[in-house]
């Protein structure tokens, strides 16, 4: 019933304020509510009056918040990028968001304090390229970290390493839905195993886009889409490069399990044999 009413209420606001004064008065108002960035004045208008009542009508029912503490007047987005390690993912994100700040846009760049193969102060690509970075054990500690009103700055979030962080996809939502940042994530799909990694594929039904880079296969140099892990490690998150890892085709995968478990078993054997050779 309260629904029922609040719904009443914001269909009331908004047709007694700007959707009749407006030039632009779309037939169907509820199917046209403004996605882009680049919205027309009038629109804009549109989108913040009906934020704005919203906004009351939560208020009203209850909420108790201010006004424009609700959800900010411009839509967020965002935008995921995955693939096999040495795809380029770190260097598209590092891309996209300088090419955002170049466009005036204030920009940060997290990575997960997990990943300090080259220090915790920049995010690095496997070639060298560096940006500076927060390096957090959270997303959710970012806020805080940064300060209101400097998080309040911030139009675009670009997110590294997003396998390692549990609460991505609550952060995603915040940050974008609600706060109306730009969120460019990248990130591993699959681990070795090629199980899902962390909470990566679930931030896709979020996204306005998602990327799937491949890396070149380092046996046959045809396309790479997964990640072979090189050694005898079974944790699912182990930090390494090249030494560690390497990007194969689908072929190069399974022969390489078979070459793995192939040498586990060798190893297994001649463990026990020395075992039992000491007794
Ligand atoms: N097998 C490899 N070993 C080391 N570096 C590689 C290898 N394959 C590609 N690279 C380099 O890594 C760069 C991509 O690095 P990066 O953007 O950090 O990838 P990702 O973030 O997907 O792991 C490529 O442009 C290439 O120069
Ligand atoms: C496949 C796989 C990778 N990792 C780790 C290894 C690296 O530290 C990062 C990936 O870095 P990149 O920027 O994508 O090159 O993740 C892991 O912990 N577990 C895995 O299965
Ligand atoms: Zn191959």
């Amino acid at each position: 019933m309260r629904s029922v009413c609040a719904m009443t209420a914001l269909l009331s606001v908004c047709s007694s304020t700007s959707l009749r004064s407006s030039a632009f008065i779309p037939r169907a108002p509820f199917l046209s509510l403004p996605f882009r960035r680049d919205l027309s004045c009038s629109k804009l208008r549109l989108a913040r009056s009906i934020s704005t009542a919203a906004a009351a009508v939560k208020a009203r029912a209850g909420g108790g918040r201010p006004l424009m503490e609700v959800r900010a007047a411009q839509s967020g987005e965002i935008h995921v990028i995955v693939g096999p390690m040495f795809a380029g993912k770190t260097t598209a994100l590092i891309r996209r968001v300088q090419a955002e700040a170049a466009t005036g846009r204030t920009v940060a760049l997290i990575k997960s304090d997990k990943d300090n193969r080259y220090g915790l102060d920049s995010a690095v690509t496997h070639d060298g390229t560096k940006m500076a970075c927060w390096a957090l054990p959270k997303l959710s500690s970012f806020q805080d970290k940064l300060g209101t009103e400097a998080y309040d700055k911030v139009d675009v979030i670009g997110i590294d390493e997003a396998q390692f962080f549990d609460d991505l996809y609550d952060f995603c939502c915040k940050a974008a839905d609600h706060d109306g940042k730009i969120v460019v994530v990248a990130g591993l799909d699959g681990d070795y195993k090629r199980n899902k990694f962390g909470s990566v594929l679930d931030i896709i039904p979020l996204a306005d886009s998602v990327t799937k880079l491949t890396a070149r296969c380092e046996l046959c140099g045809h396309r790479a889409f997964f990640t072979l892990r090189k050694t005898q490690e079974t944790r699912t998150e182990f930090i390494g490069g090249a030494d560690v890892y390497m990007p194969v085709c689908r072929q190069h995968y399974l022969d390489g399990q078979i070459v793995i478990e192939a040498t586990r078993i060798v190893m297994e054997v001649e463990r026990s044999t020395v075992t039992h050779a000491l007794k």
